[in-house]
């Protein structure tokens, strides 16, 4: 075709993290639309509150696994990904995955009445009380909205996912100069769509998202902490092992 061979491997690129994308995020777009307006009744949220602290935590992290495996299944389609060496995969999805998670969270949100796509319907952030940490439900729900007010597409997000994934600032990598090459192949790629979109400006807006998110996941990580101190038996025994794996 008439692109220069460099393009024509941007495009290639952009194509397969996009597809990989749409391959791994749990549900498609016209379904979470259709179910927008699923609320929960008085009753299911008061079930959701009288759970104990560790009956609630344990229910997020069975849907928090969930959505990490999804994550590490698109992580292996991402072009270059699977070239670096296992330490390395696993030491970017070790802190990179539960940055995904949230990214891909805008998509399960409805700004409109401030709800969150959880167990089937969508949830305000009343409906975990019970975690016991109210300003993390906050910070996910601000985060969500701050992505949404972005609008992006799923092409851009997908892009997007992938840079926030491949970071070359993480720690216990053994080989940075490769990861900061492939770091840069995505970078490409989400500034060629977001120039194609006429969308330029964005590039730096969601380089300020990903400071964000830095700060997001380390108060996640802290409260991971704080719950499994509090709750060992919990986190230890009934935590699903990925999360183990990934968080521990
Ligand atoms: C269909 N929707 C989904 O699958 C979404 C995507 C990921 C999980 N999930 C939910 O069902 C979901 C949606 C919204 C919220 Cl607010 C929650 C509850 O989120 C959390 C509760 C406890 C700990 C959480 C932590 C901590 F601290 F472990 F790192 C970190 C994140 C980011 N979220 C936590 C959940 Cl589990």
């Amino acid at each position: 075709n008439h692109y220069p061979h460099s393009l024509r491997n941007i495009d290639e690129l952009c194509a397969s993290v996009v597809r990989s994308h749409r391959e791994t995020s749990q549900y498609r777009l016209e379904e979470l639309q259709a179910l927008r307006w699923k609320v929960f009744s008085r009753e299911e949220i008061q079930a959701y509150q009288s759970k104990t602290v560790d009956e609630m935590w344990q229910h997020c992290a069975v849907r928090l696994t969930d959505a990490v495996q999804y994550v590490v299944e698109f992580a292996k389609h991402i072009p270059g990904f699977r070239m670096l060496s296992q330490n390395d995969q696993i030491a970017l999805l070790k802190t990179g995955s539960m940055e995904v998670v949230l990214v891909r969270m805008c998509r399960f949100f409805n700004t409109e009445n401030n709800t969150v796509f959880f167990d089937g319907k969508f949830a305000g952030t009343e409906v975990f009380k019970s975690l016991a940490c109210g300003d993390l439900i906050a910070a996910v729900f601000d985060f969500a909205h701050g992505m949404c007010a972005l609008k992006l597409t799923e092409q851009q997000l997908a892009l997007f996912s992938a840079l926030v994934l491949i970071n070359a600032d993480r720690p216990s990598l053994e080989d940075r100069v490769r990861v900061q090459r492939v770091h840069r192949s995505v970078e490409v790629g989400l500034t060629h769509i977001l120039h194609r979109d006429n969308h330029d400006s964005l590039l730096h807006k969601l380089y300020q998202k990903m400071a964000v998110l830095r700060s997001l996941c380390s108060l996640h990580m802290e409260k991971l902490r704080w719950f499994s101190q509090r709750y060992p038996l919990t986190a230890h025994s009934l935590f699903p092992p990925l999360y183990k794996e990934l968080f521990a």
